[in-house]
């Protein structure tokens, strides 16, 4: 699937400006960003609820704003649940069934059963998490190629949404299908996604394949007898600072900053384990942070 120059303005409000990324079949992708970025209106966008004003998005080749038929392949979960009222969990797959054709009744039947979720006659009677639920499992059971959720954890609890991230890992690997992510969970993002798109003011700040940032970037604990010297925290990203014990982003083949930190003498220097959130703050985090 292939997001090409999209731009999206929402009353004379450009929304998204010129995001092109592509998602390869079998992988898990997060999109995150602070509120309001557009992680929303660019998912809602993917599957044409709105129209780019420029760019197209392109699913197996082919365009959705030219070949609607083409959307089949994509479905997408809001993290507003209440569209369902008061339709039974039955009437609603009726529903799925007609547009879907690729929806699979024993494979929802399954889901309902590995979730443990009942059926019940009126939806809207499910507490928040289990509308959550059912609407993931409704989903995933469409066999679409591309399922793109928006806060897809919100509202379940602990168990149910590890068995969910578990399970997405597992449909990943087993049916080729691929999962796009729009959160605000960098942790559950962490142990799930392949790639991550960040976005910022409407555009994709930064692309990362999560195992190579690891590589490329340290967090280190620094240490100092007195305060950290001007100069070095020039040089250094600092995340966090508690009195004398400075934490910062140093990029591993930066050998100047890292000569210029071991010259200034700290009592301490140790690399920590750098986390998608500790990436964020220093992208996102304001021009004090800049990397
Ligand atoms: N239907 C709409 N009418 C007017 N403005 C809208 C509409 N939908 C989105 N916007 C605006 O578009 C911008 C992006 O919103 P969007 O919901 O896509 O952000 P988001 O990154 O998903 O935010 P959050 O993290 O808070 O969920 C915001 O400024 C929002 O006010």
């Amino acid at each position: 699937m292939e997001v090409r120059n999209i731009s999206k303005s929402i009353q004379e409000t450009e929304v998204l400006c010129d995001v092109s990324f592509s998602i390869a079949p079998g992988t898990i992708t997060g999109i995150v960003g602070r509120n309001g970025v557009g992680k929303t209106s660019l998912l809602k966008t993917m599957v044409d609820i709105f129209r780019p004003d420029e760019g197209e998005v392109r699913v197996k080749g082919e365009s959705i704003q030219i070949n609607p038929s083409a959307k089949q392949h994509v479905i997408f979960v809001s993290d507003v649940t209440e569209a369902f009222k008061n339709e039974s969990v039955d009437h609603i797959v009726s529903f799925y069934r007609e547009v879907y054709p690729s929806f699979d009744h024993a494979y929802f039947e399954e889901l309902m059963a590995r979730f443990d979720l009942e059926k019940i006659q009126q939806v809207k009677k499910y507490s928040k998490g289990r509308k959550a639920l059912f609407a993931l499992i409704l989903a995933f059971a469409t066999r679409a190629d591309f399922v793109l959720l928006d806060e897809p954890t919100d509202g379940l609890d602990v168990i149910v949404k590890r068995q969910m991230m578990q399970f997405m890992v597992e449909a990943v690997a087993e049916n080729d299908i691929s999962i796009l992510i729009a959160t605000h969970r960098l942790d559950e993002l962490e142990t799930l996604a392949d790639q991550i798109i960040m976005l910022k003011d409407g555009q994709v700040e930064a692309r990362y394949e999560l195992e190579s940032v690891k590589m490329q970037y340290q967090k280190m604990q620094i240490v100092y007898a007195e305060q950290m010297p001007e100069e070095v925290i020039e040089k250094v990203n600092i995340l966090q600072q508690s009195g004398r014990v400075y934490v910062c982003f140093i990029a591993r083949a930066d050998n100047e900053t890292k000569q210029a930190v071991e010259k200034s003498g700290p009592l301490l220097i140790e690399e920590l384990p750098m986390s998608l959130e500790d990436l964020f703050i220093a992208k996102l985090g304001g021009d004090r942070f800049a990397t």
